[in-house]
């Protein structure tokens, strides 16, 4: 998402060590602490060739970062996206550390990606390339190493494909060696809904401590893959109107509340939301600036920047995306009063759900959906009030909070480990 306008660093590698950095200073942590959290353990980086169905072979080259498993294997999603560089799985990676964190699951942070637009591929190609990429990655992950999950452009058809091909290569039937997996797959209930059901109670939370009620507030949702139809549903159901939702191909404003319902069987039919009766079209990046009183960024990174902070008009973001916002435009949102749920906090749901698909995997057990989101909702919910403490007790913003409760835990484990 480029902004001739933006004047700051869009690199989300180095976003995410001034993230890390300013929050290690503001605890006062021992030096080694942001010395040793501040690159990733490392970066596996995979060539694997590929039968196209005109007969030919192509190379595919992807990445997978491992940032830290002090507190257990690195854990974090697969990306396909056109924009995938070595830089942003490494950024995605850091943020998957603190995330982990953040509610207490325990893993460490990784990420992976192959730099292809999906769209480009047939589905039979599609298979091929996830079973290569799956293949290439096998001897650096495992159920208790390195534990792959779906993110943009993946979802629980390919998770299956490549825990089919890693078993393959190991011999050994390990279903928790990915998660999100189909639900009659060694899927777990609640999975597909969890990221976004996550933004949605986040939103709730912060909306309660502001005094909001969100049976009268309006919400804007960028994005309408899973983590944005899922909090745009979550969210309506709360009771909150959504005026406006937006994906790759245009903005659909509704001052009236749109029909989510329709809009989420609309877009798994038609590819997008582009053609969705009862709304004006606008520009895709209209959405932001939007007159509402919650933002769901749940697209891309950098979408908010020191170019359109000042534009914004929302006083709750619930980041569904992974680093929508720069630090500069933080500093811009927090000058201005916004309460921004910062991404390792908001979207945390995948992951917490993540992690109990990968103990019913290892149990050989299997839970109900009510009791999954429940187990969701106790961790989700104390994270964002421990955050909300150290927040008032630092006078920080929520990202900075986020880190430092985070990066605490995360000392402490490499403490007793040696690693300083
Ligand atoms: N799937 C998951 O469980 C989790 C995903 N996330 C993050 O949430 C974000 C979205 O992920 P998913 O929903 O899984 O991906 P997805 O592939 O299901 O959906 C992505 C959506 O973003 C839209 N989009 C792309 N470029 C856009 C643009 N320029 N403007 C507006 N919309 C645009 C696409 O059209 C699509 O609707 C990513 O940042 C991802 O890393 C974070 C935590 C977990
Ligand atoms: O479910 C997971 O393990 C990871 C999800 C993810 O990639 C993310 O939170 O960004």
């Amino acid at each position: 998402m480029e902004n001739k306008n933006v004047k700051e660093s869009l690199n989300p590698f180095e976003i995410a060590q001034r993230q890390v950095k300013t929050a290690c200073d503001k605890l006062g942590a021992d030096p080694a602490v942001y010395e040793i959290l501040k690159t990733p353990a490392r970066v596996i980086e995979v060539s694997f060739p590929v039968r196209l169905d005109n007969g030919t072979i192509k190379t595919f080259t992807g990445f997978r970062s491992q940032h830290n498993n002090a507190c257990g294997p690195f854990k974090g999603g697969l990306r396909f996206h056109p924009g995938v560089t070595y830089d942003e799985v490494k950024a995605l990676s850091t943020w998957m550390t603190f995330k982990c964190s953040v509610t207490g699951v325990p893993y460490g942070g990784g990420k992976g990606g192959l730099a292809i637009d999906p769209k480009d591929y047939s589905e039979g190609e599609l298979e091929r390339i996830s079973r290569g990429f799956a293949k290439a990655l096998a001897p650096f992950i495992g159920e208790k190493v390195d534990i792959p999950a779906p993110d943009v452009n993946t979802n629980g058809k390919i998770m299956a494909w490549m825990v089919d091909e890693i078993e393959k290569s190991t011999g050994q039937f390990q279903p928790g060696v990915l998660t999100g997996k189909p639900v009659d797959f060694f899927g777990s209930l609640a999975r597909t809904e969890a990221t976004g059901y996550g933004v949605a109670i986040m939103a709730r939370a912060a909306a309660s401590k502001k005094g909001m009620n969100l049976n009268t507030a309006t919400v804007a949702v960028q994005g309408f893959g899973n983590v944005g139809s899922f909090a745009a549903k979550y969210i309506t159901e709360m009771g909150a109107k959504v005026v406006a939702i937006s994906d790759s191909s245009c903005t659909l404003v509704n001052k009236d509340g749109l029909d989510i319902p329709a809009a989420i069987a609309y877009a798994a039919e038609n590819g997008s939301i582009k053609g969705f009766a009862g709304a004006e079209e606008l520009h895709r990046d209209a959405l932001l600036t939007q007159e509402v009183d919650i933002l769901m960024p749940c697209a891309l990174e950098n979408v908010i920047t020191s170019a359109n902070a000042d534009d914004i008009k929302a006083k709750i973001i619930s980041e569904g995306a992974n680093g929508p916002t720069t630090p500069e435009a933080d500093e811009i949102l927090f000058n201005k009063g916004v309460l921004v749920i910062p991404d390792i906090l908001a979207n945390a749901g995948g992951v917490t759900v993540s992690y109990f698909e990968w103990v019913q995997n290892l149990m050989r057990y299997n839970w109900s959906f009510e009791e999954v989101q429940s187990k969701q909702d106790v961790l989700m919910d104390k994270a964002f009030e421990d955050i909300w403490t150290l927040m008032g007790e630092h006078s920080v913003d929520m990202r900075t909070a986020a880190y430092m409760m985070s990066i605490k835990r995360i000392a402490v484990a490499m403490k007793y480990r040696g690693w300083y």
